[in-house]
């Protein structure tokens, strides 16, 4: 039980790896492919010799770039390897390891995650090969939010849609969500409290937590629901796929490309999905840019809203993911949109440059204002090495 976790983490164009020590204070060997499917595809992490390195993947889609990073950790013998999982439908409510039977009900719930659960499974299979004899563990993402009353996952369409196709809101980026909120228990002294959170990255989604367990997200049966993302359109009219079909005679294969890569921060800019290339845009004041960067941050704060009527009590609001750490300004003009929730947020604190701490950021007044950098990886190592010691337990 003392060798690392190795987790993969495959996200929509990238794939995240991370060798997860069993204590905090050994090394951890991390890396990332990025861009994947385009000319520009890179991995870049650090290999195992604890070498950094850096090379062009030239178009490697998810399977090839999965070879390029088992390459890299060769020699390396995990306990296990924890895969992040994006749909787990209603069936996964916890880390589960990954047998023929499990790998086919995961099969089974990828058109309800297009962009993600085949990248998971992408991941999966490149390491089963490499590693057959080495229990391999799902966490899901929708895991944490099962939790969730009816109130809050039952969508209001016909009974039988949710009984007998399972259509309801099950909600994503549970490992992070999770993560966020056991820090927050950690360092705030509104212990088991009520928070909401933003996770802000290429999918966008937000969370209320009462007492350590998700009570409402944004995301829905699939991460499209909710905020605006980097390509995705986040909420829109449900009437506006029938709206495009009867108009402009398009298929749901069109309309499911629109709403999922072509919208969102893309869309609205005509420029970027970037939050960075946006900010520098908007500052030459482009005007698309400009509108992006306002409707992102007006959906998020109608999101947190909404939310927080999940909330018994709210302490505080916690900013996560790539925009949520680093977009200071984009912090800042969300809770502008909150006036009446009495946040003051420390210009000097929310200015300061991000080295990839947690902090607060708000003038001791008030409900707390955090800044926590996400860690999906730890969260999944940590909950397939508790599977694994409750496996081993059970069986002595
Ligand atoms: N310094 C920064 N300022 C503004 N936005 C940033 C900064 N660093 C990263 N981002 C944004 O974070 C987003 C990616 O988030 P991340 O959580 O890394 O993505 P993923 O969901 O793929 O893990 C991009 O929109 C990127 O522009
Ligand atoms: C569920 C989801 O949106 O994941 P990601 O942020 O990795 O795209
Ligand atoms: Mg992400």
């Amino acid at each position: 039980m003392h060798d690392p976790v190795l987790v993969i983490n495959c996200g929509s164009s990238s794939i995240k790896y991370a060798l997860v020590p069993a204590s905090p204070d050994q090394p951890r060997l991390a890396g990332k492919a990025e861009r994947l499917g385009s000319q520009e595809a890179r991995l870049a992490g650090v290999d195992s010799a604890g070498r950094d390195f850096s090379c062009p993947l030239h178009g490697a889609d998810h399977a090839a770039a999965m070879a390029a990073i088992l390459e890299r950790l060769e020699g390396v013998r995990p306990l296990a390897v924890g895969h992040r999982i994006v749909h787990g439908g209603e069936r996964f409510t916890r880390a589960t390891r990954i047998d023929a039977e499990v790998h086919k009900a995961i099969e089974a719930t990828s058109e309800l995650a297009p962009l993600h659960n085949p990248a998971n499974l992408a991941g999966l299979n490149a390491t089963l090969a490499l590693f057959h004899d080495l229990p391999q563990v799902a966490v899901f993402d929708t895991a944490f939010h099962q939790t969730l009353a009816p109130r809050a996952y039952r969508y209001a369409l016909p009974e039988k849609l949710y009984r007998q196709h399972g259509i309801r809101r099950y909600g994503f980026h549970g490992s992070s969500h999770a993560y966020v909120s056991a820090r927050l228990d950690a360092l705030s002294k509104h212990h088991s409290g009520g928070w909401l959170i933003a996770h802000l990255g290429n999918g966008c989604s937000t969370c209320a937590v009462w007492q350590g367990e998700s009570v409402d997200t944004s995301m829905g049966l699939t991460p499209l629901e909710g905020l605006v993302m980097g390509t995705r359109s986040g909420d829109v009219d449900p009437g506006l796929h029938a709206h495009l079909g009867r108009q402009l005679g398009w298929s749901l294969k069109r309309i499911d490309t629109l709403l999922n890569k072509e919208s969102g921060l893309l869309g609205l800019s005509g420029l970027s999905n970037d939050m960075r290339r946006l900010e520098q845009a908007a500052a030459e004041h482009h005007a698309g840019a400009e509108l992006a960067i306002e409707v992102f941050c007006y959906r998020v704060a109608k999101s947190l809203a909404a939310l927080s009527c999940a909330l018994p009590r709210l302490d505080g609001i916690a900013f996560t993911g790539g925009i949520g750490e680093h977009a200071s300004a984009v912090r800042a003009r969300i809770v502008e949109h909150l006036p009446h929730f009495g946040l003051r947020l420390s210009a000097k604190a929310n200015g300061a440059t991000s080295n990839g701490d947690e902090r607060r950021i708000d003038q001791d007044v008030g409900p707390e204002l955090w800044v926590i950098p996400t860690d999906e990886e730890q969260r999944i190592a940590e909950e397939t090495r508790q599977l694994l010691q409750e496996s081993h337990h059970d069986a002595r």
